[in-house]
């Protein structure tokens, strides 16, 4: 059997758009929650038409589904604290020093008495309910992982709808407005304070390179703003590459624990030999977030203010993408339909792989080449943050879950430091604008009932988490086959 070890922890995540609400008196407003409610989006069919008040009730239904984890073998959740939960109401008038110049936010000072302060401006139940879930899972030897941002806005820091209506300069701008960013490190800084002593590790932020990419370039995706800058997007990098550093400094003046980012990394992959460098090219792209927090480089501009800022890192892991080069494009490299991310809902790729319902190609192998190329160039503790897929009718998951643990298995056996495996996701959840069609859970949600079922998938996994094992009798599922029959 492939063992991935005594200390190796299997896990589940939580965030606030996607899994709370569903039960009266769990509604919270954020600009995400604004944006799939906005008529427009909906006629227009760039969201679904989905509420996220209308979701699987993690908020009520919390123990529930910690005993689902602990029946199938975990160890561990990442759980997002939701600011618009924590400060529905504007914090600006908190103020703290910091130090700015030409080329951005380079210090924002707290101290408790600012924390008391921001503590007449918090939703207290909303802190205790958190505290409240968190002590539950380690009630159960759970260990706890804090994700302090995973898109979602308040809406008086950003209204999507007025940005796209009248701009930037007219709209609460979110993350173009460097505002944004001291209220961040203000608001982790106060979670950093309030729930430290339960907290076993952190990290700042999902995915910013998918916050600015889609959100001012691929607007086609439906993510808020739908504002399509080049100018924006950059400003946006920049300020969430400052809150990272920033919100860094604030946490590790209330906690110990280690502080990593979360960002989904592909395996690039080139169509040609010719097209070699154009993969390289965006795999460093790609990286961004971590490069700038390790080595302080943000488009080869060196920030000595924002290296030196990381203890992990998150990897979330879903497909490849293919590349041909390509010199009109902005970035010099084109991702071609037809593979990765770009496949038919259910079909086949160009190389003739199985894809999902969400058109995203079964690639295992590549989570191997990213873990290995991270650990290369990074030599820090790594957790595969997210992995899974959209498939309703559980055909694919069983043989997507085996892949993709072998190929960790793998990289492990070649020395790379991966800690953990957080599967995406534990149960059916809002998949932002595309709804609660796309099904990623181990476990179906009736969203009428709010009754939970166990798909097969999540039989296999608990044969996997609780043995921390992948048995021999499995072996037969890995994809592409290890050896030849
Ligand atoms: O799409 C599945 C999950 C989301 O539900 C998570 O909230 C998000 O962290 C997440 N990231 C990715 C990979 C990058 C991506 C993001 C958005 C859309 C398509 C791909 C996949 N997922």
């Amino acid at each position: 059997s492939i063992k991935l070890g005594k200390d190796f922890r299997f896990g589940f995540s939580i965030v606030g758009v996607q899994h709370e609400m569903g039960l009266p008196g769990s509604e919270f407003v954020s600009d995400w929650v604004l944006w799939l409610h906005d008529q427009e989006n909906i006629v227009s069919g760039l969201v679904s038409g989905d509420f996220p008040e209308n979701g699987p009730g993690y908020w009520h239904l919390y123990r529930q589904d910690h005993d689902i984890a602990e029946r199938l073998g975990m160890d561990a959740m990442w759980i997002t604290i939701e600011w618009a939960r924590i400060f529905p109401r504007p914090t600006t008038d908190v103020v703290v020093p910091i130090d700015r110049d030409s080329e951005g936010i380079k210090g924002v000072y707290i101290d408790v008495e600012h924390i008391e302060k921001l503590r007449s401006y918090a939703d207290r139940d909303a802190l205790r309910r958190y505290r409240e879930i968190i002590e539950d899972w380690k009630s159960r030897g759970g260990m706890v992982i804090v994700n302090l941002f995973h898109w979602s806005l308040p809406i008086w820091l950003h209204d999507p709808i007025k940005v796209r209506k009248l701009g930037v300069d007219r709209a609460p701008a979110g993350w173009v407005d460097e505002k944004t960013v001291v209220e961040y490190t203000k608001f982790v800084a106060f979670i950093a304070h309030e729930l430290g002593d339960v907290v076993d590790m952190w990290y700042t932020m999902n995915e910013p390179n998918v916050i600015a990419s889609l959100g001012y370039i691929q607007i086609q995706s439906g993510f808020p703003p739908g504002y399509l800058d080049i100018d924006c997007y950059k400003r946006v990098v920049k300020h969430l590459a400052e809150a990272h550093a920033r919100g860094y400094e604030a946490v590790k003046l209330f906690s110990k624990k280690p502080i990593g980012i979360v960002e989904s990394i592909a395996s690039w992959i080139p169509l040609r030999e010719g097209d070699r460098e154009a993969a390289e090219k965006g795999f460093r792209y790609n990286l961004w977030p971590i490069e700038v927090a390790v080595n302080g480089y943000l488009d080869d501009v060196y920030r000595d203010d924002l290296k030196g800022h990381l203890d992990w890192i998150g990897l979330n892991y879903y497909t490849r993408n293919v590349v041909v080069s390509d010199p009109r494009s902005l970035q010099g490299f084109r991702i071609l339909p037809g593979y990765g991310y770009g496949c038919t809902p259910r079909g086949i790729s160009i190389d003739g792989r199985p894809c999902s319902d969400f058109g995203w190609e079964i690639y295992p192998e590549g989570i191997y080449d990213v873990l290995k190329r991270l650990w290369d160039r990074y030599r820090l503790p790594i957790y595969v943050t997210e992995n899974g897929i959209a498939d309703a009718v559980d055909a694919l998951r069983p043989h997507f879950i085996v892949s993709h643990l072998y190929q960790i298995h793998r990289a492990r056996s070649e020395g790379v430091d991966v800690r953990g495996y957080f599967h995406w996701n534990l149960i059916d959840n809002l998949e932002w604008a595309q709804g609660y069609r796309m099904r990623f859970g181990l476990v179906h949600v009736d969203f009428e009932t709010k009754k939970r079922y166990l798909r097969p998938s999540a039989l296999l996994f608990r044969e996997i988490a609780s043995g921390k094992e992948i048995p021999d009798e499995f072996m037969h599922m890995v994809y592409p086959p290890r050896y030849r029959v």
